[in-house]
């Protein structure tokens, strides 16, 4: 439908009211959400590295053919933090950006196999990420919180060291609430990940896995079935099974739904192909998440705006896309319901006469 002036006026005003809007952010990642400011700046102190140091150039550089070259891609960027340092100047400045949002709450996955195995040493790493956690609450008001994931195609040797980093009392970090699983599905099954995922939960984390992102929708199941998912990362396949749609909606399993991401890794097509309207109209719990923001240029806002063109959305329609992130996040009661009273009351004086 052609936008007529008084349609700009409104998608403008929608704009307004999303960028102001109180949020929390399931799915991103720690690396992925590295901006080309903080690219740029440690391809420039490692320049050994084949990652370009212009920001403009990065945006080249971040065009996936599909998503075997966005994982070359993301590890080139993984090899540009070498020191605690930098992973702690990263962490610091993903919560500035996640701030200028308005994200209260955020899961942030991180990787600790890819930086251990590239020499960073485990305490420093996690106290790199702690110190990073602590003072940007202190400092910006909004809550981060890990989810560690096992780099799958790096195998059962990965899969081990993170259950070790996740559940070993000595190290796992304060701010650690849950255990996942991503890199590629292909060729990557997820039942053989059963053991490590049971050893987090037996360790009170909770289990979020990617699945169904590149692959068909047994792969959900096996989520559920094997690791039990209590949230699945992306779950796109899961449109193709009215089976597991329905499964997915009467046991409140959220989706985390990242649709650009989708078309930047060519998972979908097109914006227009996602199938986040068929897990609305299939009642499953939906949030709408950034997954690697730079590196797939947008931000939570933008996938909001997404959000709301595919799913004919108004402002309450986003407060209760809102809500469902606060209500499928891993926050306690007070919490939750301190984030779900301020979005209504922001959604209330956004809509008072
Ligand atoms: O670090 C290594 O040495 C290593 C060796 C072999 C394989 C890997 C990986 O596959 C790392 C994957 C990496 O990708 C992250 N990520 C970011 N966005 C996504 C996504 O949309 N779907 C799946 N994975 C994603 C993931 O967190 C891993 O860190 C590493
Ligand atoms: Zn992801």
């Amino acid at each position: 439908m052609p936008a007529g002036p008084t349609a700009d006026a409104g998608a403008r005003d929608l704009h307004g009211f999303i960028a102001g809007l109180p949020k929390a952010e399931l799915h991103v990642h720690h690396v992925g959400s590295a901006s080309p400011r903080i690219v740029s700046e440690l391809a420039a102190r490692h320049p050994d590295s084949k990652v370009p140091t212009d920001p403009e150039a990065l945006v080249d550089y971040f065009t996936f053919t599909d998503f075997a070259h966005f994982i070359d891609v993301y590890l080139s960027v993984v090899d540009l933090i070498r020191t605690p340092e930098d992973v702690r100047l990263l962490t610091f400045e993903v919560a500035r950006d996640l701030a200028r949002q308005q994200v209260r709450y955020a899961e942030l996955t991180i990787t600790p196999f890819s930086s251990t195995r590239r020499g960073i040493d485990e305490r420093a790493f996690m106290e790199a990420i702690e110190d990073a956690r602590k003072a940007a609450e202190a400092e910006f008001g909004t809550v981060l919180r890990w989810c560690f994931d096992i780099p799958g195609e790096a195998g059962l040797e990965a899969a081990e060291e993170t259950a070790r980093l996740a559940t070993s009392d000595r190290i796992r970090p304060e701010g650690l609430v849950s255990f996942g699983l991503g890199g590629p599905e292909i060729g990557v099954p997820r039942p053989q990940f059963k053991p490590y995922f049971d050893r987090a939960i037996a360790a009170g984390l909770h289990s979020v896995p990617h699945a169904g992102e590149t692959t068909g929708p047994q792969t959900v199941w096996d989520a559920l079935t094997h690791l039990r998912a209590e949230r699945i990362g992306h779950g796109t396949s899961s449109a193709r099974d009215e089976k597991l749609l329905a499964h997915l909606a009467e046991h409140r399993i959220a989706l985390e739904v990242c649709p650009t991401s989708n078309i930047a890794t060519r998972a979908v097509r097109t914006l227009d192909e996602h199938p986040v309207k068929e897990f609305v109209r299939a009642g499953v719990l939906v949030t709408i998440n950034s997954d690697d923001p730079p590196m797939f240029g947008t931000d939570l806002d933008n996938e909001y705006a997404v959000a709301a063109r595919l799913l004919g959305l108004d402002e309450r329609g986003l407060a209760g896309l809102a809500k469902n992130a606060v209500e499928a996040s891993f926050l306690d009661a007070p919490g939750k319901a301190r984030i779900r009273d301020e979005i209504d009351t922001y959604t209330a004086e956004w809509l008072a006469p």
